[in-house]
C-alpha cells in the first residue's frame, strides 16, 4: 500500500487549472521530494491531499484511505509543517505544543520535542516575537508531534538559515529512520538531493518526471561534460573527436592554452586518443556533471541543458 496515492487528480480555480490529471504515488517508507517552480500546484496538491481544498475530479488515497472520506483520521495520523506562518503571537512554544498534543491525543513532552528543533531556549517566550525561523522550527515541532506515519512538509526551509536547513533535513532523516515517510515540497533541487529517495517534479499542474535524483541527473545530463587542455588546436584533430558516435557537442575555448570542451556520454579515453593520434599535446582534462539545479531548470522551463 503507498502511503500516499494521487489519481488522475484536477484542480481548477474558476479559469485557472492549477492541476491537470496529476497522478503519482509515494511509497511507505520513503523521502519523496514535491519540486516544482512557483505556481506549479504543490501547495493545491497538499491543501486536496489533507483535505483543505476539494479536487475538481480526481481521487487521492492517503494512508490507504480517501482523503475525503477519512481526512479526521488522515490528520491525526500525518504531521504536517503547512506553507507560511500559522503561529499565535500571544502564546508560547510550550503552549502551542500542548495544543497540538491534547489535539492529536498524543503525550509528547514539549521540552525533547523543542530540543530537537533547536528551540528549548525560547519554550515559554511568545511566538510573536519569534524570527521567521523560530517560527518555522515551531512549527515543525508540532508537525513531529505524535510519532506520524506521514510528514508532509511544504516548503520546510523557508526561513531557515543554512544552520537550520541542516538539522531540518537532520530531523527529516530521523523520522524516516523510525518509519514515518515523507513527502515534502521545495523549489530547491539542492534541499532535496540530500535526504530524498525520489523526486517528482511538477510543471504546470501535471508531474513531468519521477525518479531517484541520480536518475533525473542522467536522464538529462547528455552525459558528461568533457574539458581538455591541450597544446593547440588542430582541424583534424578536433573533427576526429566530433565524429565519435559518443560525443554530441564540441566547442573550442579561444583562452592560452586552448581547452576543447565536448559533451561525451561514452569512453572519455577515446576523446583524448582522437586528440593524440592527431599530435595534439593534452595536457590536462576535467569532467563535470549536470548540476542538480540544470537538471530542475531543464525540468522546469523546456530548454535544453547541458552539464557545465
Ligand atoms: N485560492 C486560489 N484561487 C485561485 N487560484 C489559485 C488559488 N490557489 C492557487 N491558485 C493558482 O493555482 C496555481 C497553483 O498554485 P499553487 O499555490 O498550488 O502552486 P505552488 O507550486 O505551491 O507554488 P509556490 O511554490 O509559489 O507555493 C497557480 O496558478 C495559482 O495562482
Amino acid at each position: 500500500m503507498p502511503a500516499l496515492r494521487v489519481d488522475d487528480l484536477t484542480k481548477s480555480y474558476g479559469q485557472t487549472l492549477a492541476l491537470d490529471d496529476l497522478s503519482f504515488e509515494v511509497r511507505e517508507g520513503e523521502v519523496f521530494g514535491f519540486l516544482g517552480p512557483n505556481g506549479a500546484g504543490k501547495s493545491t496538491t497538499i491543501n486536496v491531499v489533507l483535505d483543505f481544498i476539494r479536487p475538481t475530479a480526481g481521487r487521492v488515497e492517503v494512508l490507504g484511505r480517501n482523503a475525503q472520506a477519512h481526512s479526521r483520521d488522515i490528520r491525526s495520523r500525518t504531521g504536517v509543517l503547512p506553507e507560511g506562518y500559522r503561529t499565535y503571537d500571544r502564546l508560547t512554544a510550550r503552549q502551542h505544543l500542548e495544543f497540538a498534543i491534547e489535539s492529536k491525543g498524543a503525550d509528547d513532552d514539549p521540552e525533547a520535542l523543542l530540543e530537537r528543533v533547536d528551540l528549548a531556549d525560547a519554550i515559554d517566550k511568545k511566538a510573536g516575537g519569534y524570527s521567521k525561523g523560530m517560527a518555522q522550527r515551531l512549527m515543525l515541532a508540532m508537525a513531529l508531534v505524535g510519532e506520524p506515519d506521514l510528514l508532509i512538509l511544504d516548503e520546510p526551509s523557508t526561513g531557515l538559515d543554512p544552520n537550520g536547513a541542516r538539522e531540518m533535513r537532520e530531523i527529516v532523516r530521523e523520522e524516516n529512520a523510525r518509519g514515518a515517510t515523507v513527502f515534502f515540497s521545495s523549489h530547491s533541487m539542492e534541499q532535496v538531493e540530500a535526504v530524498c529517495d525520489r523526486v517528482g517534479i511538477l510543471r504546470n499542474g501535471e508531474m513531468v518526471a519521477v525518479d531517484s535524483v541520480e536518475g533525473l541527473r542522467d536522464s538529462v545530463s547528455g552525459g558528461t561534460t568533457l574539458r581538455i587542455t591541450v597544446d593547440r588546436i588542430d582541424d583534424e584533430a578536433v573533427q576526429s573527436v566530433r565524429a565519435l558516435s559518443d560525443v554530441s557537442t564540441v566547442t573550442i575555448g579561444s583562452e592560452q592554452p586552448p581547452t576543447i570542451t565536448a559533451q561525451v556520454e561514452g569512453s572519455k579515453t577515446a576523446v583524448l586518443t582522437a586528440l593524440e593520434d592527431h599530435g595534439v599535446d593534452v595536457r590536462d582534462f576535467s569532467t563535470e556533471e549536470a548540476s542538480l539545479e540544470d537538471v530542475f531548470q531543464s525540468y522546469t522551463t523546456g530548454t535544453e541543458v547541458h552539464a557545465r
